[in-house]
Parts: structure tokens; C-alpha cells; sequence
């Protein structure tokens, strides 16, 4: 059986349309990013420790599955990592952020088992338009921007903002379908047949 260690209704959600067989487990690990750390070996080692955080709980469960989002602003030598705002001020800047240029969103997903763990990163570009003071208010006010990294849902009230994407839209809302169905299949774990 695999056990998915996410408390995200998106990962659920996605995880679903590949038809295999999961129950699902909140786990809680340290999320801090390490000095010098770069984006994708950051969202790499989330992913894998979520996915071995939630093996170590449920070791009955042959598999977990573990998966992180970021989104990266100048990725490469000046990269700026953004995660979920702490508050509206944090969001605004977030966002003033990704007015400046197209941006990252990186997500990563591990899958865990006792012999090993497997795993991979997916690179998406995002061009998002600029918010007017009025927009930032209502948009914060909506409640949407709080759990997400970045501060915006592309799958929800936030699409309106986002101009175009380069990549993998199921890897911005939180979980890669193309990319975790081969790393399913790689891990042995069975799907319905398509
Ligand atoms: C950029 C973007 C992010 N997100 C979400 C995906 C992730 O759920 C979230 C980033 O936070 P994560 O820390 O990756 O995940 P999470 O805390 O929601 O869930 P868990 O760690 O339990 O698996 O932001 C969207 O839903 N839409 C978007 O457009």
C-alpha cells in the first residue's frame, strides 16, 4: 500500500487521477532552508525527508510519497526562494517579486521504501502580471494566497494573473501527473490499467 505524506487536498486530489490505491498521513518536518542550500537540492531533500518521515510512521505501508513546492525567483546564482507569506506584507512583496519577470516553481516527489528512495524535480516558468494595490487587498482578503507558495493558486481565483507557463501545470498546483507516474511505475507500485 502507499501512503501519501502531504496534508494538501491539491496532492490528494492529483495523486488520485493515477489511479493507485493510497491513504493518506500529515507529516511535520523542519522546512528550513540550509545556508548556500540551492532550490532544487532544497525541494529535493523536503520531498525525500516528507516521504521518509511518513515510512518512519507507518512502517506497515510499503511505499510513501513525499512532494514540495517553491517558486524561485533569478534562479541560479542569485536565486531568492519564496515559500508560503507569513503575512500581507510578505505576500505583497512575494508578489512585487514576480511582477519583475518570469519565475520557477520548482516541485519536487520522492517516493520511499524500505530498500530505497526514489526521486525527481520538475522546473516550470511562470510569467504572473503585476497586481495593483486593489487586487493585492482583494486577493489576500479571498484567502486563497495563505497556504501557497509563491502566495498564489494558478488552479484557483489566481489564474486570471498568470500570463503564460513554460512546463507542467499539475507540477505548479503541487504535484507533477507525467513525472510521478513514471516514477510510480518505476517503484513497482500498480496502477489501474490506461
Ligand atoms: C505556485 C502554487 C503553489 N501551490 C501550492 C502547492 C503546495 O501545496 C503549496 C506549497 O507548499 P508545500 O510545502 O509544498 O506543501 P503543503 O504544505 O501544501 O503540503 P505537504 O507539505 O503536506 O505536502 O503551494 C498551489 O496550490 N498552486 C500554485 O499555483
Amino acid at each position: 500500500m502507499l501512503l501519501l505524506a502531504s496534508q494538501s487536498p491539491r496532492r490528494k486530489t492529483l495523486l488520485a487521477q493515477l489511479g493507485v490505491q493510497f491513504t493518506t498521513l500529515n507529516v511535520d518536518i523542519d522546512e528550513t532552508h540550509r545556508p548556500l542550500e540551492r532550490s532544487e537540492d532544497y525541494v529535493t531533500r523536503l520531498a525525500r525527508e516528507k516521504a521518509q518521515a511518513g515510512l518512519a510512521s507507518r512502517p506497515e505501508m510499503q511505499w510513501s510519497l513525499g512532494a514540495d513546492t517553491v517558486v524561485v525567483t533569478d534562479q541560479g546564482e542569485h536565486e531568492q526562494i519564496l515559500g508560503k507569506p507569513r503575512d500581507f506584507e510578505h505576500a505583497k512583496h512575494m508578489w512585487s517579486q514576480l511582477a519583475k519577470g518570469p519565475h520557477n516553481v520548482l516541485t519536487a516527489v520522492a517516493i520511499a521504501s524500505n530498500s530505497d528512495t526514489i526521486e525527481c524535480v520538475v522546473n516550470t516558468q511562470v510569467w504572473f502580471s503585476a497586481l495593483s494595490e486593489r487586487q493585492m487587498q482583494w486577493y489576500w482578503n479571498t484567502g486563497e494566497p495563505q497556504d501557497k507558495a509563491g502566495g498564489y493558486g494558478i488552479q484557483g481565483l489566481a489564474g486570471q494573473f498568470v500570463k503564460q507557463i513554460k512546463g507542467s501545470y499539475s507540477a505548479v498546483v503541487g504535484l507533477p501527473l507525467y513525472q510521478t507516474s513514471e516514477l510510480i511505475k518505476q517503484a513497482g507500485i500498480s496502477q489501474n490499467e490506461c
